[in-house]
């Protein structure tokens, strides 16, 4: 059986472990010859390679494992490359949550203002990382990208490298369906979803388990608790953190007012905006928690290896996240098939939303990339959030393209999250400043 050369781009993220241990779980259908971790910050990646490297001890100790900072050792032949950036990593994203929460806009790693600086400053690093691939990788390799902010780097990606092997991702949905199978006792993988939207942006329509719709009584729980299940822990340690609780309660009061469909978590930062900031502390925010929480727990789990030579392997998050890339990599190799929610370009998929929106989907998920599944008209309320918020995105990415101050401007102005130019002027100025050295220049 062919054995696979795959490259992780950004293996000093926290969550290189997890996606690691999803991989070895699957290693006899889908079988690895190498495994490569890539970053920028050589340091980091060393660190994290501690426990990546317990695991495939752990799991298949015959597997190679490199790590480099140099892209031809990184690149050359691999054949998959999931792609984890965090450019400026969580210092930045403080800045993303904070700059915005201290005029009164939501501040959040890919949604308002913060998510678009966050996107200024991912998207020429994006760039350079498919070229690099390009240059010396399989020449049919796939990118597998959960770097964010996934909306705008689709929406740039497809502007800045069209003919790119990429296929963006998102594990929010699959999240989202996780806990919808917690509540109707199914297994995850047993839900079939109908569902559109832009990434962070969308809304379940339809779920059903062997062909019978269970939507209402989802809707039902959902209108009541929101998409909290039991215990959270046992779902996903990671959304036991408070202000994960706080995301899956929110969805209650969105489901109380527009019954129809199932938001994903992310509209709450849209819909619920003015509450959000009233109830976020200015001074902890989500980046705080992770840097005290998932980041702090691989590098003391790292401090400890260095003391004693153990590694403890609950240390690192694993879960939906790392078994979502998997799946879809396989459905790539092997012209699988697989119905997943992905972001593609919606050429009519959504009869009225412009054509060249980068929609997020169900697409069937075969060797030569997604192909969309139809989803026909959708109402105005759902198409006229959806048409701003995609403004919204072209607008960034036309800034960064054209070092346009005014189009950034623009961009801020037009977010459902920004009350009004002044305002927008006010962060976008500040941003500017804490992103010196990152962003493209804006005249
Ligand atoms: N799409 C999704 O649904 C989804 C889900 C979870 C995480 N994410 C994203 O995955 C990324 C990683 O998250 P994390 O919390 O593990 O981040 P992290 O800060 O722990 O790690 C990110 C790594 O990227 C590296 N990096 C930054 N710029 C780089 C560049 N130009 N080239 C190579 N490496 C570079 C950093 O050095 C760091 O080691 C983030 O973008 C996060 O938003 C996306
Ligand atoms: O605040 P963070 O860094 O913990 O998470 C931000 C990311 O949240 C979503 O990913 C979740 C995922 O939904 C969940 O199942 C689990 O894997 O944790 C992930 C991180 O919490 C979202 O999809 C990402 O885009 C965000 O970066
Ligand atoms: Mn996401």
């Amino acid at each position: 059986m062919h054995k696979f050369i795959l490259t992780i781009a950004g293996g000093g993220s926290t969550y290189t472990p997890g996606i690691v241990k999803s991989l070895l779980a699957k290693k006899e259908e889908f079988p690895l010859k190498e495994l490569r971790l890539y970053d920028n910050d050589g340091d980091r990646q060393e660190k994290v390679a501690i426990i990546v490297k317990e695991v495939v001890k752990e799991f298949a100790p015959e597997l190679k494992v490199l790590t480099t900072t140099d892209p031809e050792t990184a690149f050359s032949d691999a054949e998959f490359i999931f792609a984890q950036m965090r450019v400026g990593k969580n210092s930045m994203r403080e800045q993303d949550e904070k700059i915005p929460l201290r005029y009164g806009v939501v501040g959040q790693e890919t949604c308002g203002p913060g998510g678009l600086a966050y996107g200024l400053r991912t998207i020429y690093p994006m760039a350079e990382l498919i070229d690099l691939v390009e240059k010396y990788a399989n020449p049919k390799h796939w990118i597998v990208n959960y770097s964010n902010p996934a909306a705008v780097v689709a929406e740039a990606m497809k502007k800045l490298r069209p003919n790119a092997r990429i296929i963006n991702i998102c594990d929010m949905p699959v999240a989202t369906i996780r806990n919808m199978a917690a509540v109707i006792g199914e297994d995850r993988n047993k839900l079939v979803v109908d569902y559109f939207g832009l990434n962070h942006f969308g809304w379940f329509t339809k779920v059903t388990v062997d062909g019978v719709d269970r939507t209402d009584e989802i809707r039902k729980h959902a209108i009541k608790h929101g998409l909290l299940v039991e215990d959270m822990t046992k779902v996903d340690a990671q959304h036991s953190d408070p202000s994960w609780i706080k995301n899956w309660k929110n969805i209650q009061y969105m489901m109380e007012m527009f019954p129809d469909y199932i938001p994903n978590p992310y509209l709450q930062y849209y819909l619920l905006g003015d509450s959000i900031v009233e109830h976020t502390n200015v001074e902890h925010t989500r980046a705080n928690e992770v840097m005290e929480g998932r980041e702090k727990r691989i590098f003391d789990a790292v401090d400890e290896y260095n003391r004693t030579g153990e590694v403890d392997l609950s240390s690192f998050y694993t879960g939906v996240h790392g078994q979502f890339i998997v799946d879809v990599a396989m459905s790539l190799a092997y012209n699988l098939r697989k119905r997943f929610l992905v972001m593609v370009e919606n050429k009519g998929a959504v009869m009225n939303l412009p054509e060249d929106a980068m929609v997020e989907i169900p697409a069937y998920i075969t060797s030569d990339g997604p192909e969309p599944i139809r989803v026909g008209e959708i109402p105005t309320f759902y198409k006229a959030l959806i048409e701003q918020q995609y403004a919204v995105e072209k607008l960034i990415v036309e800034a960064a393209i054209e070092h346009s101050y005014t189009k950034a401007l623009m961009a801020l102005t037009l977010s459902k999250t920004v009350p009004s130019a002044f305002k927008a002027k006010e962060i976008l100025d500040e941003l500017i400043k804490a992103n010196k050295g990152y962003w493209p220049e804006l005249n």
